[in-house]
C-alpha cells in the first residue's frame, strides 16, 4: 500500500507539473506582442490548445491510476509491471521514461483480457482504489498460479471490484468504466473504426459506456484522421447528454460532439414537441420524395403567359413553351434547386432578349432582322438588369430557404401524402421547430443547395491572399537562414538536419494550415456546419431513429464508419425502424457486423425477472440479459386509489439518504404528483443530480437511478414499460390503480404504510 503511494503520489506530482507547464504556456502565449495577423494567430492557437490541455489534465484528476500489471517472470528475466491510468505520463527525465500508460495503449491490453485460462504473459493484476489522490484500497488477482509470490491483497471474488462499482450509490451523472471494463465490452471497444458496428444488447448491458470508451479509444488510436474530422455521439435527448456529459472528459477527451438529432440542424432549436403520430409521419422515408415534389411544384410555368412591364421596351411575354424549355434545361443539370436556378434564370434572359430582338429589330419588309450585335447585346444587358424580369421569373423559380419550404410544406401537406397524414403533421405559421423537423429541414437543404457563389469567391479572394501572404513569410524565412547558415558556416550535415518551415510546406499548404488553424475544435467546426463530414459517428438508442433522420446522419458520414448501439426491445418511437437489416440495407447493404452483450450490469435479478416477464407477455420467445448481481431485495407492489398519496408515501419510505430516487409515471399524472412531492424535479430537462425527480418513461430512456417508483404501469406502452422497470440499480416498486399488464409472482407483496 505504501508503496503504491508513493507511487500515486509522484504520478500526481508529475500531473501538476503538466498542467501548471500548460497553463503557464497559455498564460504566455496570450501575453504576446505583436500585432501582425501571423503573431496574432499563432498566440490564439497556441493559448487554446494549451488551455484545452490544462483542462484535459484537470478532467483525469479523480482516479487516476486505478490499475497496474506485472509481468510473468521468465526464464531471460521478465518480471517488471506497468501501471494503467486514464492517460499516459511520462517521468521530466531524457528518456521520457513512461510512468503511466494509457488504458487504451496495447501494453494495457491484458489488464482487460487477461484470465487464468489466458494470462497473456501477466502473473498479477491490481486494481487500485484511491480517493482524491489516497490509496484506499487494493485488489490483486494471481493469473499464474506456478507463481508463489502473494501479496496477501488477493481477494475471494474476481469480481469484487466490479460489484463494488456497480453497487455505489448513483450520482445523476454516469460515471466511467475504465477500470472494470469486461472483455466482450473490450473487444466492442477497441475494434477497428472502419465499417458498421452493430451493438446490441439489453438493458444495462454496458452499450453506453462502451459507446462513450469506444470513442475515446477511437480518438485515441486513430487520433491523425479522427481528431481532425471529429467524432459524433448521437444520444436520444438533452437529459440524457446531460448524463453522459461527463464521461469522456474523466478519460482525458474533449473533442467529441455530443448531440441529438434535433441539434444537427445548425441555427435550428428544436424546442417543439410532435404527437408521436406526428413524429411518425414526419420520419418516414416517403417524406424525401414528398420534399422533392414540393420542390419541383415550386419549378412553375405559366399558364399560358407571363405579361412582364418593362420600363423601356413596354410588354414582355414570357410564354408556357420559353419556360418548360428553360425549366428543362435547368433541370438536365441535376443540382439543387438554388445551384440550378441560375441556368433556368439565364435560359429565360436569352429567350426573352430573342423575342425582343425579333420585335424591334423586324424588317417590316420581311429582310433578316435589322438590328446590329451591339444593339442586341444591349438589349440582353438590359433585359439580364431589369428588375420586372427578374420579378417575373422569380415568381416561377423562386431562390428558396429549407425552413421556408418546410414550414410551407407543413402548413398544408395535402396533396403530398395522405390525407390523414397531413392533418397529423399540419404546422401552424411560426410553431416551434420540433426534433422530427430536423431531418426534414436537412434534406430540403440538400434538395435546395446553397446559393454560396458570393460567398465561395469571397473565401476563394481571401485563401489568393493568404496564399500570397504565406509566401511572404516563406520568402523570408528562406532569406534567414541563408543568412544564418553563411554566418555560421555549417557543414551540410548540420544544415539538412534543420528543418525550415519552406522544407516541408510550400505557401498553399501553408495557407491551409492557418485556415485550418480556425480557435474552434474540430468538435466545434462540425457543430456549426451542416455539410461536415464526420470520422466517425456512434449512435445510441438507435433503434429510435427515424429512416429520415438516418437519412441525415449518412450524409453526415460519407465513408460510413459507424457504430450503432441499441435494443430493439426498447423501442419506443413510432418513427423508430424495425430491423438493423432495415435501417442499413440501403446504404450499406450487408456490409456491416453486429455483437451482442449478454450481461446486465446495472438491474439485480429479481428486478430483471419481473421487467422480462412483461416483454414476455407479448414475445413469449423473449429472452432477457443475464444480471451479475441479484440484491435479494423483491420489487414491491402497491394497488390503491389514491395514487398520489401512495407514491408520496413510497417516496418518504424509500428516498436513498445517498443516491437518487426516480418517480416514472405517465405524463398526465405529472402535475398531481410533483405537487404532493416535496422537492421533486420534473419538465422537459430535469436535472438528474437531484436526489428526486420525477420523467415519463420515455424521458428515463437510457438513465438510471438507485430507486425507483413506477406509477401506473398500464397506462405504458410495453415497451416503455420495460424501459421504466428496468432502471434501478437497487430497488423498484410499483404503483397502480388499474390491472397490473405483469405477472405479480415476482414481486413481494406491498407493505401497506397508509395509517389505518
Ligand atoms: N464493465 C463495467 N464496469 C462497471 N460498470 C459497468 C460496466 N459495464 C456497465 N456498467 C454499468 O452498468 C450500468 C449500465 O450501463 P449502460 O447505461 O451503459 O447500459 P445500456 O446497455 O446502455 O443500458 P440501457 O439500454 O438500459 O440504457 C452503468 O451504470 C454502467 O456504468
Amino acid at each position: 500500500m505504501q508503496r503504491e503511494q508513493q507511487f500515486v503520489d509522484r504520478l500526481y506530482v508529475r500531473l501538476d507539473e503538466l498542467r501548471a507547464e500548460r497553463e503557464e504556456n497559455a498564460r504566455r502565449a496570450l501575453a504576446q506582442l505583436g500585432n501582425s495577423r501571423q503573431a496574432k494567430l499563432e498566440r490564439d492557437i497556441t493559448a487554446d490548445e494549451q488551455a484545452r490541455s490544462a483542462a484535459e489534465l484537470a478532467g483525469v484528476e479523480s482516479g487516476l491510476c486505478f490499475g497496474r500489471i506485472d509481468h510473468a517472470r521468465t526464464e531471460g528475466g521478465g518480471g517488471g509491471h506497468h501501471h494503467i491510468g486514464r492517460i499516459g505520463i511520462r517521468a521530466d527525465d531524457a528518456a521520457r521514461t513512461p510512468l503511466l500508460i494509457d488504458w487504451r495503449a496495447p501494453v494495457a491490453r491484458p489488464f482487460y483480457l487477461a484470465t487464468g485460462h489466458t494470462p497473456m504473459g501477466i502473473r498479477r493484476r491490481r486494481h487500485l482504489t484511491t480517493e482524491g489522490r489516497t490509496v484506499t484500497e487494493l485488489h490483486d488477482e494471481i493469473l499464474d498460479l506456478d507463481d508463489p509470490t502473494r501479496t496477501g491483497f488477493e481477494g475471494h471474488n474476481a469480481d469484487e471490484v466490479l460489484l463494488a462499482a456497480l453497487n455505489t450509490a448513483r450520482t445523476g451523472r454516469m460515471g466511467d468504466i475504465v477500470q472494470t471494463i469486461q472483455a466482450e465490452q473490450d473487444r466492442i471497444i477497441r475494434a477497428p473504426h472502419r465499417g458498421v458496428m452493430v451493438v446490441e444488447g439489453g438493458p444495462g448491458t454496458g452499450k453506453t459506456a462502451v459507446a462513450l470508451h469506444r470513442a475515446a479509444y477511437l480518438l485515441y488510436a486513430e487520433r491523425e484522421l479522427l481528431a481532425k474530422r471529429a467524432v459524433l455521439i448521437v444520444g436520444p435527448n438533452p437529459a440524457f447528454l446531460g448524463y453522459i456529459g461527463e464521461v469522456l472528459p474523466s478519460l482525458g477527451e474533449t473533442g467529441v460532439l455530443l448531440s441529438t438529432i434535433g441539434e444537427l440542424y445548425p441555427g435550428v432549436h428544436a424546442t417543439g414537441t410532435d404527437t408521436p403520430a406526428a413524429a411518425a409521419v414526419k420520419g418516414r422515408a416517403d417524406m424525401a420524395g414528398a420534399l422533392a415534389a414540393v420542390v419541383r411544384d415550386r419549378q412553375s410555368v405559366p399558364d399560358p403567359v407571363l405579361e412582364i412591364d418593362h420600363d423601356d421596351y413596354g410588354t414582355l411575354y414570357l410564354e408556357r413553351a420559353m419556360a418548360e424549355d428553360a425549366r428543362a434545361r435547368a433541370r438536365t443539370t441535376r443540382l439543387p434547386h438554388n445551384l440550378a436556378r441560375p441556368y433556368f434564370v439565364f435560359a429565360l434572359i436569352d429567350a426573352l432578349t430573342e423575342q425582343l430582338v425579333d420585335r424591334l429589330g423586324a424588317d417590316p419588309f420581311g429582310g433578316p432582322n435589322l438590328l446590329g450585335p451591339d444593339d442586341m447585346a444591349q438589349i440582353g444587358k438590359e433585359i439580364a438588369t431589369s428588375s420586372e424580369v427578374h420579378a417575373a421569373i422569380d415568381s416561377l423559380w423562386p431562390p428558396l430557404s429549407p425552413q421556408g419550404l418546410v414550414a410551407e410544406f407543413l402548413q398544408d401537406p395535402r396533396g403530398y401524402v395522405p390525407d390523414a397524414d397531413a392533418e397529423a403533421i399540419r404546422r401552424a405559421p411560426g410553431a416551434p421547430w420540433t426534433e422530427a423537423d430536423v431531418p426534414l429541414l436537412d434534406e430540403a437543404a440538400e434538395l435546395l443547395g446553397i446559393d454560396d457563389s458570393a460567398e465561395r469567391a469571397a473565401k476563394e479572394a481571401e485563401r489568393q491572399q493568404q496564399i500570397e501572404y504565406a509566401q511572404g513569410v516563406l520568402d523570408m524565412s528562406y532569406a534567414s537562414r541563408t543568412y544564418e547558415f553563411e554566418d555560421k558556416e555549417e557543414s551540410d550535415e548540420d544544415a539538412a538536419e534543420v528543418l525550415a518551415a519552406h522544407d516541408i510546406i510550400d505557401a498553399e499548404r501553408m495557407a491551409e494550415r492557418q485556415e485550418e488553424a480556425d480557435h474552434r475544435t474540430a468538435a466545434e467546426r462540425a457543430a456549426a456546419d451542416r455539410t461536415w463530414a464526420f470520422g466517425h459517428i456512434i449512435v445510441d438508442e438507435a433503434q429510435e431513429l427515424s429512416p429520415m433522420a438516418w437519412r441525415l446522419l449518412m450524409r453526415r458520414i460519407p465513408t460510413r464508419s459507424l457504430t450503432l448501439v441499441g435494443d430493439p426491445a426498447q423501442t419506443g418511437s413510432e418513427a423508430g425502424v424495425g430491423t438493423w437489416a432495415d435501417i442499413l440495407t440501403p446504404y450499406v447493404e450487408d456490409r456491416w457486423e453486429m455483437v451482442r452483450l449478454g450481461v446486465n450490469y446495472r438491474t439485480p435479478a429479481e428486478i430483471m425477472d419481473v421487467a422480462a416477464d412483461v416483454l414476455r407477455a407479448e414475445s413469449p420467445g423473449f429472452e432477457p440479459p443475464r444480471s451479475v448481481r441479484s440484491t435479494g431485495v423483491r420489487p414491491w407492489v402497491r394497488r390503491t386509489d389514491d395514487l398520489a398519496g401512495a407514491v408520496a408515501e413510497a417516496v418518504a419510505r424509500e428516498l436513498p439518504e445517498e443516491g437518487r430516487l426516480a418517480v416514472i409515471a405517465p405524463r398526465g399524472l405529472h402535475a398531481e404528483l410533483a405537487e404532493v412531492l416535496d422537492g421533486v424535479i420534473a419538465g422537459a430537462a430535469p436535472d438528474l443530480t437531484h436526489q428526486l425527480v420525477l420523467l415519463d418513461a420515455r424521458q428515463s430512456k437510457g438513465l438510471e437511478f438507485d430507486k425507483v417508483v413506477v406509477v401506473e404501469p398500464a397506462a405504458f406502452r410495453t415497451s416503455d414499460l420495460y424501459v421504466a422497470l428496468t432502471r434501478a440499480t437497487q430497488g423498484l416498486g410499483v404503483v397502480h390503480s388499474r390491472e397490473l399488464p405483469f405477472a405479480e409472482d415476482g414481486l413481494s407483496v406491498a407493505v401497506d404504510c397508509s395509517p389505518a
